[in-house]
């Protein structure tokens, strides 16, 4: 591979360059390191992307320290803890601690690698906003206002989503946020209207509700929260909300608000035609994210957005020629996970190294409500719209011996499986404690096309929650140890066939 070569003081050569360093950019550089390139990688804001400061890091923080929180005030486990209380600002300091930690471990290693006389490749960072130009360079605008040229092979688009908009809540970063402004906030809301019961919305509704500080209310257009899957576990997400005292209005919509200058009333119109107003100092706007293309200059390299204002992407990441997209971007699910997958992927196909296709199927994910929730595969209405014949179990913690060791008795397993005399298992929901631990044991199974019959020989530590999964798949085989006759307000067994419906 070519060196770095220095044309003039702002115009330089790398053999990829990569635009965004949040995880999809961060791991399309070091993947295009391995293969010993000199890499580029342009960063606008803070490295680490949303999968650092306000996004996946620091809101799993929140939400650790909001699960600690509300642990430490229980009562039901012969213990009692007096005088708790809460400081935001010292929650505050704690999540900015973790997003450090990452932050300086993305730069450290990105300094260790950077040019250095001699060296045969290199990952070097450039803070500042890149925009593709007419000649196919990338110029950046670094925040002293100096202007780079940056010539390479290859260029990698990893500038990854901000939160939507909505039509009547003006964000100020005060009293109406987004995401972004969290921890901006200087103390706990009073009352916060969550508008958007996504995951986002959901898992902030948990942290603010955990932390017992704050009054929630969570709003949203669709009938039910994470509308996306099936009814049972959206409706025990509810529940759970619920449970720690969390408002939902699933039948109300925005009519209009009134700001004051230390509350806003909010109008709601329930579908029932009756109207109510509610007071609460925060709005939190969370109703989905878009990809951020704005700064790019796209329309210089004749980049076109589809309908859906995505850039199109073909099997390899590529768009056209010589330009790849990974991340948040290219419209795929908006997962680290993902993110990593597809930078990496890009990093690959630049230097023609795939040996496998990049799937999207199998992905697992954790959504933090309280407890949490973990999916991997279809669910059961993506089985129906595809018209798979499946079975499926729906197993509860009550009956798993180290949910009744925990004390926490409330989750739950739910597999499907192929409806066949041995199955491969389609999907899985898990919720509960250890529910992401538990679940990858699946992911192996399916992304090796392991059927229920090959693993019966394979014997659980006990107590443990992966014997839950384990009678899943004993009592989708018909050898649970527990009966579903016997305990039928613990384990639900169906099939579902498409030309039965
Ligand atoms: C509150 C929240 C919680 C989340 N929690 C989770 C979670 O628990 N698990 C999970 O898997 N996912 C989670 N996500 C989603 C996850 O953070 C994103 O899917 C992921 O960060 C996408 O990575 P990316 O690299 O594509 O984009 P980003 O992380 O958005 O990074 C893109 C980077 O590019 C930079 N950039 C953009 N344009 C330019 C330009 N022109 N020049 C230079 N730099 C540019 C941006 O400043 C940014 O740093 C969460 C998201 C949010 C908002
Ligand atoms: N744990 C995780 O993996 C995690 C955590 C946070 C975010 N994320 C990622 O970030 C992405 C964005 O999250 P999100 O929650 O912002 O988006 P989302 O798409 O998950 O949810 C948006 C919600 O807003 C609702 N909505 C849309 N318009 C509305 C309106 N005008 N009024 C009321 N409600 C409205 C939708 O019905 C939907 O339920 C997610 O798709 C997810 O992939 C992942």
């Amino acid at each position: 591979m070519s060196n770095v070569v220095k044309y003039t003081m702002n115009r330089l050569k790398y053999d990829v360059c990569v635009i965004g360093c949040g995880p999809a950019g961060f791991a399309a550089a070091m993947r295009s390191y391995d293969f010993g390139n000199h890499v580029c990688i342009i960063e606008g804001n803070r490295i680490g992307g949303a999968g650092v400061a306000d996004g996946a890091l620091s809101s799993k923080t929140m939400w650790e320290l909001s699960k600690d929180f509300s642990i430490a005030n229980k009562i039901d486990r012969g213990y009692r803890a007096s005088n708790i209380s809460v400081d935001y600002e010292k929650v505050r300091d704690n999540v900015f601690a973790a997003v450090r930690e990452k932050e300086y471990q993305i730069r450290s290693q990105i300094e260790t690698f950077s040019k250095k006389e001699g060296s045969d490749k290199s990952v070097t960072l450039i803070e500042g906003w890149g925009s593709f130009s007419l000649n196919k360079s990338v110029l950046v605008t670094k925040h002293d206002g100096e202007v780079v040229e940056i010539i390479a092979d290859n260029f990698i688009i990893a500038s990854g989503s901000h939160p939507r908009k909505h039509p009547l809540l003006e964000v100020d970063g005060e009293m109406i946020i987004n995401s972004n402004h969290i921890l901006k906030l200087k103390k706990f809301p009073r009352e916060i209207l969550i508008v958007g019961a996504g995951i986002v919305g959901c898992e902030f509704a948990t942290i603010f509700a955990e932390f017992g500080q704050t009054k929630v209310h969570l709003l949203d257009s669709q009938e039910r929260v994470i509308p996306f899957e099936d009814n049972d576990v959206s409706d025990y997400a509810a529940k759970m909300l619920e449970n720690i005292g969390v408002s939902i209005y699933h039948t109300a919509s925005l009519r209009s608000i009134k700001k004051h200058d230390t509350h806003i009333d909010v109008t709601l119109d329930y579908k029932d035609s009756h109207t109510e107003v509610i007071s609460v100092d925060t709005i939190l706007v969370s109703i989905g994210r878009v990809p951020s293309f704005k700064r790019l200059g796209l329309e210089n390299v004749g980049i076109e957005l589809t309908q859906n204002g995505l850039i199109c992407t073909d099997e390899e990441c590529l768009v056209n020629s010589n330009i790849y997209a990974a991340g948040d971007i290219s419209g795929h699910n908006a997962l680290v996970n993902v993110a990593e997958m597809e930078g990496r992927f890009a990093a690959k196909a630049i230097e023609s190294k795939i040996k496998f296709p990049l799937r999207y199927r199998n992905m697992s994910t954790i959504m933090f409500f309280n407890p949490e929730i973990s999916s991997v595969g279809l669910n059961e209405k993506e089985c129906q719209k595809a018209k798979i014949a499946y079975k499926v179990v729906f197993y509860k913690h009550a009956l798993v011996s180290r949910a009744i060791t925990m004390r926490e008795t409330e989750g739950f397993f739910k597999m499907i499986v192929t409806d066949e005399e041995n199955p491969k298992v389609l999907g899985m929901r898990a919720a509960g404690p250890q529910s992401a631990a538990s679940i990858m044991y699946i992911v192996t199974l399916m992304d090796h096309n392991i059927r229920l019959g090959d693993i019966m020989k394979t014997v659980h530590p006990h107590p443990s929650m992966t014997e839950g999964i384990q009678e899943c798949i004993r009592t989708l085989l018909g050898k649970s140890i527990f009966k579903p006759e016997a305990f039928p307000q613990y384990i639900s067994f169906k099939s579902w066939k498409p030309e039965e419906q």
